[in-house]
């Protein structure tokens, strides 16, 4: 398969790698500079889990590509550009494996291919040009993102996944929305609380840290309820807790956003839960305070217009 991966920070590296690996891929990274630079004189380094250097196609130029697959990489507030740079090319289909929500109404309104949901539980870190710490592997979930089209797609996007010896999952576009929210819980519930703490996952296990897991993600549950995405509250809760047990060591991608002085991925994750919850009428008080205090944050560092709504 033909695979445009938009995005070649962390986990667009390590995907781009994992499947150029596979001799009947052809794979080009989209990134920035230097890292672009650095793949195209010495190929791309993974290390970590396994250790071994490819050489994909590289550009820094999203615009006029065509491929089977593009794969979606970047952070959530540069979905909009890369949408728009893509719309440009020519693809037989485009897949998000971006957290938080929102991402494919983004690309559905600038493509005109079927859009896939994905959502990934694989860590990478890009710790400097040309290479990429490969930090778990996990498991990777892909779907039609309407319930229409796109459904022989996503099977071959799996397979083509699969061929890379990813552990991968196909979902109908209802598996896949359940996938994305029970997703957000985890997020909602782990990054800004371990970006504020300034803790390791691992301190929302034991009290007092775990006291907020359950209320977030009960809000989170009852907001995609009303929704229309059937989340058991208890479940949720409980799967987030499992997210906090395996993931115990890993600093959160919020923690290390902040740590960094970078904007985060808020907007897309409490935030969604707030402006859903809004819509339905459903009070989310931990996650409005949580999504205020991180937005409160990135003004004060000018990462963010403050809001005057
Ligand atoms: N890093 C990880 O282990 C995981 C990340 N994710 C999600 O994947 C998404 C990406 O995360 P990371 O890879 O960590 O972020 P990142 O910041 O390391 O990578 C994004 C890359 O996209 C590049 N980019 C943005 N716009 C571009 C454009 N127009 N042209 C060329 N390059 C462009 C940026 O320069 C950056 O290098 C996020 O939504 C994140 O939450 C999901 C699962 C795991
Ligand atoms: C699941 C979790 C919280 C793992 O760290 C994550 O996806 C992130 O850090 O963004």
């Amino acid at each position: 398969m033909d695979i445009v991966v938009f995005g070649a920070g962390s986990i667009g590296s390590l995907f781009g790698a994992l499947l150029a690996r596979v001799p009947d891929h052809s794979v080009t990274l989209v990134g920035r500079e230097p890292h672009v630079a650095a793949v195209r004189d010495a190929g791309l380094r993974v290390t970590g889990v396994d250790e071994f250097v490819v050489r994909p196609a590289v550009t820094t130029d999203g615009t006029d590509l065509s491929a089977d697959l593009a794969l979606v990489t970047v952070k959530a507030f540069d979905t909009e550009t890369a949408a728009e740079e893509l719309a440009t090319g020519a693809f037989r289909a485009v897949c998000s494996l971006q957290n938080g929500m929102g991402n494919e109404e983004t690309l559905a309104r600038h493509l005109e291919c079927p859009v896939l949901a994905g959502t990934t539980s694989y860590g990478a870190v890009r710790e400097s040009p040309g290479t990429v710490a490969w930090n778990g592997r996990g498991d990777v979930v892909v779907g039609p993102w309407e319930p229409t089209d796109a459904t022989g797609v996503a099977e071959e996007v799996g397979e083509a996944f699969a061929a890379a010896d990813l552990s991968t999952a196909v979902e109908d576009a209802a598996g896949i929305r359940r996938r994305l929210w029970r997703k957000l819980a985890a997020n909602a519930a782990i990054n800004p609380t371990t970006a504020l703490a300034r803790v390791e996952n691992g301190a929302l296990g034991d009290p007092p840290g775990s006291d907020l897991v359950e209320p977030i993600a009960r809000e989170v549950a009852a907001t995609a309820r009303a929704s229309g995405v059937d989340l058991d509250a208890d479940e949720t809760a409980a799967a987030v807790t499992e997210v906090v047990d395996a993931t115990a060591a890993n600093e959160s991608s919020m923690y290390r956003d902040v740590a960094r002085g970078r904007r985060t991925e808020i907007d897309v994750i409490n935030g969604y839960v707030v402006e859903q919850a809004r819509e339905h009428g459903i009070d989310v008080p931990t996650n409005r305070t949580l999504r205020t205090l991180i937005r409160t944050w990135e003004a004060a560092r000018g990462l963010r217009e403050p809001d005057r709504s």
